[in-house]
């Protein structure tokens, strides 16, 4: 009998519809948007924004958006996923099982989780791939695994990674990837641009007694303390710094703003589409634009920032924008991902 320790790891990332046409996009649009972490208002609320607002309008248009990006192989989300998994498998080696999976829709997080237990595993290590703590994605993966485990009859120990925004191996490997494309491309301005969040979900994740930090004080983001730890924006200012201070950049020729909103309710500011006609006013002129809190390029990356805002900067007289590519299955982003998964 082999009693062997092995190591099961679930790397996981946000989802994507199984093809870019309607009724694929719908289908994943309303699980994605049935989450009460996505959409924390009453049941009975989001069921009527989703069924009278959101998907009526919303899945057209976000058809005709992943019809641009949309590869021969699949989505970009995707495709990177499972090169990042194949490649952070052969550098774990045999004690390891590497799965990929989508918090919604294709791989499904329980087929992943099935695949392991029939492989025999020990214990589980869940890795969303989001650099930056949130309920509405992290939290989302880690529930969604605790609820599919403990339905189990033999439940599996589970190992968390909560975030990695701070963690140095991380950091450089974005460093590395984007310091040549900032240079070759002349950059004369860096925006970090963040996926966003509602506002209220910030203020949830405030840890203080009577909750009167986050978004209470105008610099609440300034630095990480025990109130904001978990505070999704507090996360993305402190990813920013770091990766100012390895691109040696000043604070003239830098910013950061959170794009992807959804709906009428406050979001997390500034917003990047909002703020890109003040910098073409401030003198910028060739802006490279990078995305740290996204692991992978996909949607939001391609079509929001590479053609939209590149399209928008250009018509406001910019002289031109350019997407910073992100980790992808970049080889040193997949000797990270090992070697945090070695140390967890
Ligand atoms: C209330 C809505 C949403 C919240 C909150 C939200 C948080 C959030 N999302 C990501 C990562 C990704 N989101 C992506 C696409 C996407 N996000 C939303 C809505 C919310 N996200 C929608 C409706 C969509 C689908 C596309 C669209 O219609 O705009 C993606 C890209 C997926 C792809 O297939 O390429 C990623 C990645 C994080 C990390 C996050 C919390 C911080
Ligand atoms: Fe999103
Ligand atoms: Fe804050």
């Amino acid at each position: 009998m082999n009693l062997k320790k092995r190591t099961g790891v679930l790397l996981v990332n946000v989802g994507t519809p199984d093809s870019p046409e309607v009724p694929d996009v719908r289908k994943y649009l309303r699980e994605f948007l049935s989450d009460p972490r996505v959409i924390d208002i009453s049941a009975v609320g989001r069921f009527l924004l989703l069924n009278f607002i959101i998907l009526p309008f919303r899945t057209k248009k976000s058809s005709h958006a992943y019809k641009m990006i949309w590869k021969k192989e699949g989505s970009p989300l995707l495709i990177h996923g499972k090169i990042l998994a194949e490649n952070v498998g052969k550098i774990l080696g045999d004690q390891y099982e590497v799965e990929f999976c989508m918090r919604y829709q294709n791989p499904s997080i329980e087929f992943a989780i099935q695949k392991l237990i029939q492989k025999n595993i020990d214990e589980i290590i869940v890795f969303p791939l989001f650099p930056q703590y949130s309920s509405a994605a992290t939290g989302s993966v880690f529930e969604k695994v605790g609820k599919i485990c403990n339905s189990k009859w033999n439940i599996p120990k589970l190992k968390y990674i909560t975030y990695f925004y701070n963690d140095k191996r991380f950091l450089e490997s974005f460093y590395e990837i984007a310091k040549p494309q900032i240079n070759h491309f002349r950059a004369d301005f860096v925006l970090f641009s963040y996926h966003g969040l509602p506002e209220r979900h910030v203020k949830k994740s405030d840890t203080s007694s009577l909750q009167n930090h986050c978004l209470t004080k105008n610099n609440c983001c300034e630095s990480i303390q025990v109130e904001n730890k978990y505070c999704y924006r507090a996360q993305c200012y402190e990813t920013t710094r770091s990766l100012v201070k390895l691109l040696q950049l000043t604070d003239d020729n830098h910013m950061t703003s959170f794009q992807s909103r959804l709906g009428r309710d406050p979001w997390i500011k500034p917003y990047t589409d909002l703020i890109l006609p003040d910098l073409v006013s401030k003198g910028a002129k060739r802006i490279a634009v990078m995305c740290p809190a996204f692991v992978a390029d996909c949607l939001e990356t391609l079509e929001e920032i590479q053609m939209r805002a590149k399209e928008q900067w250009l018509s406001l007289g910019g002289e031109d924008l350019v997407l910073v590519t992100s980790l992808n299955s970049h080889a040193k982003w997949s000797e990270t991902v090992a070697d945090i998964i070695r140390e967890a």
